[in-house]
């Protein structure tokens, strides 16, 4: 029955998420799998029409923090110590109810404090706005979610092979640039190609290049062939994933490191903040001019993309690559078949790379990609949550 309650999986639940939180040791990856178990509980408790009810939660906070945040009301929170929202509605010149609704909705959610009635302090939550990398994720949350809004009314103007057409995103559409690919719309305006920089260094805090693939290993293999450069990475936006791979491979066991991306990426990165590193601009769907190197990388480049177009992308490496040389994807792969309390970060980015005619794939998807541009797929490399893992390919065997 849709609204009853399953007491054997919901007390399973339970323990499943007690066990977990006496094991709490306060590292990142076991908090993530700690929040998924405690979404779990909530899954099984909650009836059907409670599900719709969760759903205005979100929402809500969603439009209050933006309010929160657009208005300055935030910013005005001092950091210690407290403020009123009568003070608040003076500072920001905005009538005090509100402030008062939107905080409630928010200090509710354990984002911020209400110490007294209508009187606000700030926590390490709502602190978090400030930092660079939740400053700039909130923003692509909101500008996510004005694009995903207008999703029914493309699919009402649009056939089926659009949404396969680079040039006529759902994206596109709705910030009324269509014409333009998902790259050309963020460019058009340089705060909006900001924020998307910004969101890819904190999304590589979030889920790290490094625990998968063991990058330390080919330390032999490089230094036997230093002529040959160690690493492509192709799209590889600001050049924070070569820095982290330095940690495994310093200074790229003495043999280069080549950063590409799109020229306007390329010319705003002060070479200084990338040591060991050398700036290419390049264009992915032309043939890679870099031959014979022991790695390339493309990291979150192929979820941007459908099959025929990945095809495109991987045949240009395939060009340049050696006999031993690996083509590495850093990509989510996507389980077969979803069920009730799978990790959702894998879900919500393959929706939200729909908005950009992008898709994230299963392992089968992308066998059928390399097999099809002359590869075969050697191992796939998971990390130890969730669904993002490094795909390793090689030429097929003559
Ligand atoms: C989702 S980001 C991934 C960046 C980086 N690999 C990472 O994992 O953080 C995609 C990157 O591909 C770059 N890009 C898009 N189109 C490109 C093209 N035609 N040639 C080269 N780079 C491109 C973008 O500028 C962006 O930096």
């Amino acid at each position: 029955m849709a609204n009853s309650i399953d007491t054997t999986t919901l007390v399973k639940a339970a323990e499943d998420f007690l066990a977990s939180v006496k094991n709490f040791d306060g590292n990142p990856i076991a908090r993530a799998a700690l929040v998924k178990q405690a979404d779990n509980l909530r899954y099984h408790s909650e009836d059907g029409f409670g599900t719709i009810l969760r759903q205005f939660d979100g929402i809500h906070l969603t439009a209050a923090m933006n309010v929160l945040t657009s208005t300055g009301i935030l910013v005005k929170i001092p950091t210690e110590g407290t403020i009123s929202s009568n003070e608040l509605a003076k500072a920001v010149n905005l009538d005090e109810s509100v402030i008062q609704r939107a905080m409630r909705i928010v200090c509710a959610q354990g984002i911020g404090e209400e110490r007294a009635p209508n009187v606000y302090a700030h926590n390490a939550k709502s602190l978090a706005y400030f930092d660079e990398g939740g400053k700039w994720f909130f923003k692509c949350i909101i500008d996510q979610d004005f694009a995903l809004k207008q999703l029914p009314r493309y699919f009402k103007t649009h056939t089926r092979d659009d949404l396969l057409d680079r040039t006529k995103s759902p994206y596109a559409f709705a910030h009324n640039l269509e014409g333009k690919t998902y790259y050309e719309t963020i460019s058009a305006d340089p705060e909006r190609l900001e924020m998307f920089n910004k969101t890819l260094v904190q999304m590589e805090k979030t889920v790290p290049v490094l625990g998968m693939f063991p990058f330390s290993s080919l330390k032999t293999e490089v230094a036997a062939e230093p002529d040959r450069p160690f690493i492509v990475d192709v799209g590889g936006g600001l050049g924070e994933v070569l820095m982290s791979i330095q940690k495994e491979a310093p200074a790229g066991f003495g043999s280069k490191m080549i950063l590409q991306d799109r020229p306007d990426v390329i010319d705003a990165i002060p070479s200084e903040s990338i040591p060991h590193v050398t700036k290419m601009a390049h264009d992915f769907f032309t043939p890679q001019p870099v031959r014979n190197a022991h790695v390339y990388l493309l990291r979150r480049i192929l979820h941007d993309f459908y099959d025929p177009v990945c095809i495109e992308i991987v045949k240009n490496i395939v060009s340049a690559m050696g006999p031993t040389s690996r083509l590495l994807i850093g990509d989510f792969v996507v389980p077969e078949q979803s069920h009730i309390g799978d990790d959702f970060m894998v879900y919500w980015m393959d929706f939200s790379m729909m908005m950009l005619t992008g898709q994230e794939k299963t392992a089968s998807q992308f066998e059928k990609i390399l097999n099809a541009a002359g590869l075969e797929l050697v191992k796939i490399w998971p990390f130890r949550f969730g669904a993002q893992a490094i795909v390793e390919a090689r030429l097929k065997a003559a």
